[in-house]
């Protein structure tokens, strides 16, 4: 047999859009992975010369950039935040959309000529650039989730986080103040990759396709 390929996929909210996409690409996993007691981490799929590994959405841009996965699916907040030279984003797939944003709590202090903010994120590279773009300087602390509650106890006194419905933000008395990016999910690749296997090529053009049908449809 060839040497495998192996595609990584994060393992929460972008799995149930992304997985029908896959299929229609030709990447269906085998029995076993939607068994939620199953704790393996890698998982065959109908493709003899295929496999996928299910991981933390940071980690699929981290897997792929350094050649361990030749493929994957992220968030383009994972890709912006990263940078990483040898990823190669060639589809949007259309799916897991959300925004990226400035909040703080309701009623705050404006304190829009600060030059000097703290902000709690899991986003401190995207947080940095988006602040130094209006020349302030955003002193970042990096959370991994649950910003929503960093204002409250005075760790920051605003966030940037991921927005889709503003039910998170509403709930934890935080309104937004600006919008940074919109998100989507993306097909990734590694460069070398796609440069020295044309399987890699092959899926990269069966996802544009279904992408191009799509936004046809
Ligand atoms: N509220 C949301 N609505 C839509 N898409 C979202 C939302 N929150 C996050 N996303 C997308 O889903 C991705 C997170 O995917 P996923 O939930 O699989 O991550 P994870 O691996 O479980 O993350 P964690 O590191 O928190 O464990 C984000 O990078 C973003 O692109
Ligand atoms: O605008 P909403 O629809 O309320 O969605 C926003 C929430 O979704 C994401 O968190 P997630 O549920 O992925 O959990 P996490 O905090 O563990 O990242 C994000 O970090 C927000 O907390």
């Amino acid at each position: 047999m060839t040497n495998s390929l192996t595609f990584a996929i994060p393992k929460g909210r972008i799995l149930d859009e992304a997985l029908p996409v896959m299929a229609r690409a030709g990447v269906v996993p085998e029995d076993g992975f939607h068994d939620k007691a199953n704790r393996s981490l890698t998982f065959a799929t109908t493709r003899d010369d295929m496999r996928l590994i299910r991981v933390r959405a940071f980690d699929v841009a981290t897997f792929v950039a350094h050649g361990a996965a030749q493929l994957g699916i992220v968030g383009s907040d994972v890709i912006e935040e990263f940078d990483y030279a040898e990823l190669y984003a060639p589809v949007d797939l259309d799916i897991g959309h959300c925004h990226l944003a400035v909040a703080e709590p309701k009623g705050a202090q404006d304190t829009g000529s600060a030059s000097h903010l703290r902000v709690a994120t899991k986003y401190p590279n995207i947080t940095r650039r988006h602040f130094e773009r209006m020349g302030i300087q955003a002193e970042c602390v990096k959370l991994n989730g649950a910003m929503e509650i960093a204002p409250e106890l005075g760790l920051a006194g605003r966030i940037v986080d991921l927005v889709s419905t503003g039910t998170t933000l509403r709930e934890n008395g935080l309104v937004e103040t600006s919008r940074i990016m919109d998100i989507s999910a993306r097909l990734i690749v590694n460069r070398a990759a796609l440069k020295t296997d044309p399987r890699v090529a092959a899926l990269v053009e069966a996802f544009r396709a279904i992408s191009e049908e799509q936004s046809a449809a």
